[in-house]
């Protein structure tokens, strides 16, 4: 059905009910993660930066608050992937962005910001955009990283176009364009759901769509479609980058289609041409 499933990173707990779920997928909506689901996890044998990673080494930031933002990362990282502690214990633990506001951060800086980032889409990306955007599907990324940079990556690649929404923690800026706060409530790794979705547009743009394919990479990136009016099929693919090993029987359990180690956007891609031949 799809050659692409036939990868050597790609595990299915149930395959035959992937299978019927593929099979029924029909006026799609895509939900997805942004942060290592569309961006890459490794590049050139490192970690590929976060939106957030991106500011925070960047060369606006000192020397102290990169320390600071450094520090803050290690404490929390490894809380988001143990695979020992539940979501109801993760997510009092989760993040803000107040190291980031005191930070002389200027509007105008954040193209430059990210051109000189090692940010990278996964392989395919330029397809999948295309793909969605061709057949008019709308492509909903639900991000806790942060909006403004992963907008300008996504535009630097050039493949923001009109069926693309972001909901995501966006800055605000002084009159003189220089980063004070972030605006709404912060949307972290396990509150992706309805709760902080209220006045987006998202249910509403949605609406029409009874089928989601929904791709994330972390266990928090499961509830994103929570809420959706009028869905009928969800296919959940997983991307699992990290811990492999420790995390492969939950990711299995909860993802309808796991990508162990995969960099690239093929097996979506393989999966959408698929459906998107048979509508
Ligand atoms: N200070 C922080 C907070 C979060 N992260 C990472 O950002 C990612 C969240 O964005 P998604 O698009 O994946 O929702 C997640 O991978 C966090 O580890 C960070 O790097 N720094
Ligand atoms: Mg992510």
């Amino acid at each position: 059905m799809v050659p692409e499933l036939a990868k050597a990173t790609v595990r299915i707990r149930q395959p035959e009910r992937v299978r019927e779920i593929i099979q029924a997928l029909r006026e799609q909506g895509v939900i997805s993660d942004f942060d290592m689901t569309l961006s890459r996890f490794g590049c050139n044998g490192r970690r590929c930066p976060t939106s957030h990673n991106i500011l925070d080494t960047s060369r606006v930031i000192s020397e102290d608050g990169k320390k600071k933002l450094k520090d803050l990362l290690h404490y929390y990282y490894p809380i988001e992937i143990d695979p020992n502690r539940t979501l109801e214990e993760k997510r009092p633990l989760m993040l803000c962005h107040c190291c980031l506001s005191h930070q002389k951060i200027h509007k105008s800086d954040i193209a430059q910001i990210v051109r000189e980032s090692e940010a990278m889409l996964r392989d395919g990306f330029k397809e999948f955009f295309d793909q969605l955007h061709k057949n008019n599907v709308p492509l909903f990324i639900f991000s806790a990283g942060v909006g403004d940079i992963l907008e300008e990556i996504i535009r630097q690649a050039n493949v923001f176009y009109s069926n693309v929404n972001v909901v995501s923690n966006y800055m605000g800026f002084s009159d003189d364009g220089v980063l004070t706060h972030f605006k709404g409530p912060l949307i972290h790794t396990y509150n992706k759901n309805n709760t902080v979705l209220q006045g987006t547009g998202y249910f509403q743009q949605l609406s029409t769509r009874t089928s989601i394919i929904l791709l994330g990479d972390s266990m928090g990136d499961l509830t994103m479609a929570d809420g959706v009016p009028r869905v009928e099929n969800i296919l959940k693919i997983g991307f699992l980058n990290d811990k492999v090993e420790e995390r492969r029987r939950k990711y299995l359990d909860s993802y309808d289609i796991v990508l162990e180690s995969d960099e690239t956007l093929e097996v979506v891609n393989g999966i959408l041409r698929y459906i998107l031949a048979e509508t």
